[in-house]
């Protein structure tokens, strides 16, 4: 049975209004099965970068230490910020030898600390996976780039557009076939496969609650219906709900209807 494993981790994000996705990640949890769901108690104060480009690094290295002591087989990861994968694929039980990894997000979260206009660490989220950046925090050893697969993204900064060779891409139209995300992830030739989904990926329309909206994003219906299409190609290994930053408690009601669809896709 799946385990949803509830991370409130805002430290790693670039929003004035970060601390938004607290109140996100306990949106979420209210709605899911309470037997089935554990709230990781993520202290909230910002922490230190500790002489790094990674702001607020401190609290990113507990928060990872807190994930490692709960990660079990077939779990749900709800963010928090988008770094949460970061931390799950690091502690994911059997290895990531025979992973693959999907990124659903607007954005590219392929920066360096080095090339970060924000220091924020979701926005290295992705080269962190790859095993690249900040070497407390990547992922050892990397994912390979032809085991990734990205999808919706469309607001890159100039760096992250060459650091994205290798990578399939694939766009917000290439899901109007519900069979393109299966396909791709099958061609990577991994047995198993981890879903990222930061929420912004969906259309700004169909989600008010994210902290930096991009215009022309995915529907719901049609990333539930890639997912589960994939899910019946490729088994799950996990997969993390990320980067829900509702402004008010009856701006999350209004989005829980879309969040609900994309946990029952991934759950
Ligand atoms: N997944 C996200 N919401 N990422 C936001 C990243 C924004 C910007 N590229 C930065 O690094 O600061």
């Amino acid at each position: 049975m799946v385990r949803f494993l509830v991370v409130p981790q805002w430290q790693g994000s670039p929003a004035p209004r970060a601390m938004l996705l607290v109140d996100g990640a306990s949106a979420i949890a209210g709605d899911l099965p309470r037997a089935a769901t554990t709230v990781l108690d993520v202290p909230v104060e910002a922490g230190e970068s500790l002489g790094t480009g990674v702001r607020r690094l401190s609290a990113l290295l507990r928060t990872r230490e807190l994930v490692d002591a709960s990660m079990t087989a077939d779990t749900v990861i709800i963010g928090g910020d988008c770094s949460v994968t970061v931390a799950a694929l690091a502690a994911l039980p059997g290895g990531t030898d025979d992973l693959a990894v999907v990124w659903c997000d607007a954005h590219a979260d392929m920066h360096t600390p080095d090339t970060s206009p924000s220091g924020a660490f979701s926005g290295m989220a992705l080269r962190a996976v790859l095993g690249e950046g900040e070497p407390q925090l990547t992922l050892t050893p990397g994912i390979a780039r032809d085991r990734v697969v990205t999808v919706g993204m469309r607001n890159l900064d100039d760096a992250e557009v060459t650091a994205l060779d290798g990578l399939t891409q694939l766009s917000v139209e290439d899901l109007d076939s519900p069979d393109a995300l299966a396909d791709a992830v099958e061609a990577t030739g991994a047995r198993r496969v981890w879903v990222h989904i930061d929420v912004d990926v969906l259309d700004p329309a169909e989600i008010a609650g994210v902290s930096s909206p991009a215009p022309f994003g995915l529907a719901p219906a049609a990333l539930s219906a890639a997912i589960r299409a994939l899910r019946s190609r490729v088994p799950l290994a996990g997969a993390t709900i990320a980067g829900f930053a509702p402004r008010s408690p009856a701006d999350a009601v209004d989005d829980l209807g879309a969040l609900l669809r994309l946990v029952g896709a991934v759950a």
